[in-house]
């Protein structure tokens, strides 16, 4: 996995100066001999003009030696095809023939590319839309090489290239402007809880999610190498990993300022940059790799089994199946009635169906409701949208039932979407890398 210069991160500017995108053509994608090599050149590229254009931000390669087998073979056979063309032409010239024809014993034949080396006609697989055309995928992540989104990415699609995003507004355009297929998202903690900003983001776009995965996360402190913890007169990282190591920083005697960052390699990259010798971040591991600084404590999290869970947003939600574990995230608000939200929880309840979580957030466009109160005036309500995550599939008659009752009770109701759960089994969060 190579590392990279963060001022490779996209960032909110270098979108706004990319050209828009053609719309989506399948038809693009009519396969020739000629247009492979260069398809697979520009791998996710392909359908976005905009993209080879604008030259976006290096990304990490998760696949071990960085491009795919069969893109290679696809390369070596339009390379082979490239040098008959030429040997062909300069064989035309020699012989003043049609194309593709050779002069063997005075007969005409057919110059044929060796059998094994004929490239394979494209099928169905081919054209599904994850991973694109046998390319890389690419998946935008908030941060700089080193962030745990980053490592949730290679969780998530272990031959992905991780594309570093400067915000989570920009990842999201990432994916909206074909620059990147996928977008990571951290939604909760298991010692922070809820990250309530990204549930706004996921209400104010309308991307899909297509996946999660939860990830074990390890905290260490680290700093420049040959500064000790006593001459630390501050500390740096998200403002999560800030709070989710809280305890162990005051345990370890540092009582010092803290100060909330981007992202947790951001901070890393942050203190080595400016060869701040009174300043600690907290990241991973592979930030202290990459930024070559050292760890002055490792697993500083305060409960071991420290956890965040991400969702992998796409264009297109996938179709949701019934072959194994999925989970439905909806979003919901309500007018009036009593006991709405009783009504509609009940709607899963009635048929077995387990909710994994439930959290409200004001109502952005109507935060308060105004009610009239006839002993003492108008009373002002907040208003919320309530997310619900619940273990079943889209696909399964029970959750379609569930969903048309919560409708009914409903002013505004949206599938997130539905995906595979991430059944990994639980293992201490540890740093392999
Ligand atoms: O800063 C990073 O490294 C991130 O990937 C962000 C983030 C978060 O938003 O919660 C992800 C996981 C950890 O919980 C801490 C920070």
């Amino acid at each position: 996995m190579q590392s990279l210069a963060p001022s490779s991160t996209i960032s909110m500017k270098s979108i706004m100066r990319t050209p828009s995108p053609l719309p989506y053509n399948p038809h693009r994608f009519a396969f020739t001999v000629k247009s492979a090599a260069s398809r697979f050149d520009s791998a996710a590229n392909a359908t976005n003009p905009a993209v080879s254009a604008s030259a976006p931000a290096p990304s990490t390669n998760f696949a071990s030696g960085g491009v795919g087998k069969s893109r290679a073979d696809w390369q070596s056979s339009c390379a082979i095809l490239a040098s008959k063309v030429v040997s062909q032409q300069q064989n035309t010239e020699k012989t003043g023939g049609a194309d593709n024809i050779t002069v063997v014993n005075g007969h005409k034949t057919l110059d044929l590319v060796p059998v094994e080396k004929i490239p394979k006609p494209l099928t169905i697989t081919d054209l599904s839309p994850a991973p694109m055309h046998g390319s890389t995928l690419r998946v935008a992540y908030q941060g700089v090489p080193g962030a745990y989104s980053e490592a949730a990415a290679g969780k998530a699609y272990p031959e992905c290239d991780a594309i570093p995003c400067d915000q989570f507004e920009v990842a999201f355009q990432a994916v909206e402007l074909w620059i990147a297929d996928r977008a990571v998202l951290p939604v909760e903690n298991s010692l922070g809880g809820s990250i309530h900003r990204n549930y706004d983001l996921l209400l104010r776009h309308r991307l899909h999610i297509v996946g999660e995965v939860q990830l074990p996360v390890h905290h260490c402190l680290l700093a420049l190498p040959g500064v000790r913890k006593e001459f630390i007169n501050r500390v740096i990282s998200h403002p999560q990993a800030l709070s989710q190591c809280e305890l162990t920083l005051t345990k370890l005697g540092l009582t010092v300022t803290r100060e909330a960052v981007d992202d947790t390699a951001g901070a890393a990259e942050f203190v080595a940059a400016n060869n701040l010798r009174d300043t600690a971040a907290i990241a991973s591991a592979r930030a202290a790799k990459l930024y070559n600084l050292n760890i002055l404590a490792d697993g500083i999290q305060d409960d071991s089994s420290n956890m965040t869970r991400f969702v992998m947003l796409a264009r297109d939600p996938i179709i949701p199946r019934t072959d194994r574990p999925f989970k439905t995230s909806i979003v919901f608000a309500h007018d009036k009635g009593t006991s709405v939200l009783f009504k509609v929880l009940s709607a899963f309840a009635f048929r077995n169906i387990s909710l994994t979580k439930i959290e409200s957030r004001p109502h952005r466009n109507r935060p308060i409701r105004l009610v009239d109160d006839a002993n003492v005036g108008t009373a002002k309500h907040f208003e919320y949208m309530f997310y619900v995550d619940f273990e079943a599939s889209m696909a399964d008659v029970r959750a379609q039932n569930a969903l048309a009752e919560v409708q009914e009770f409903t002013s505004f109701l949206r599938v997130l979407g539905s995906y595979p759960m991430d059944m990994t089994p639980w293992a201490p969060s540890r740093e392999e890398d």
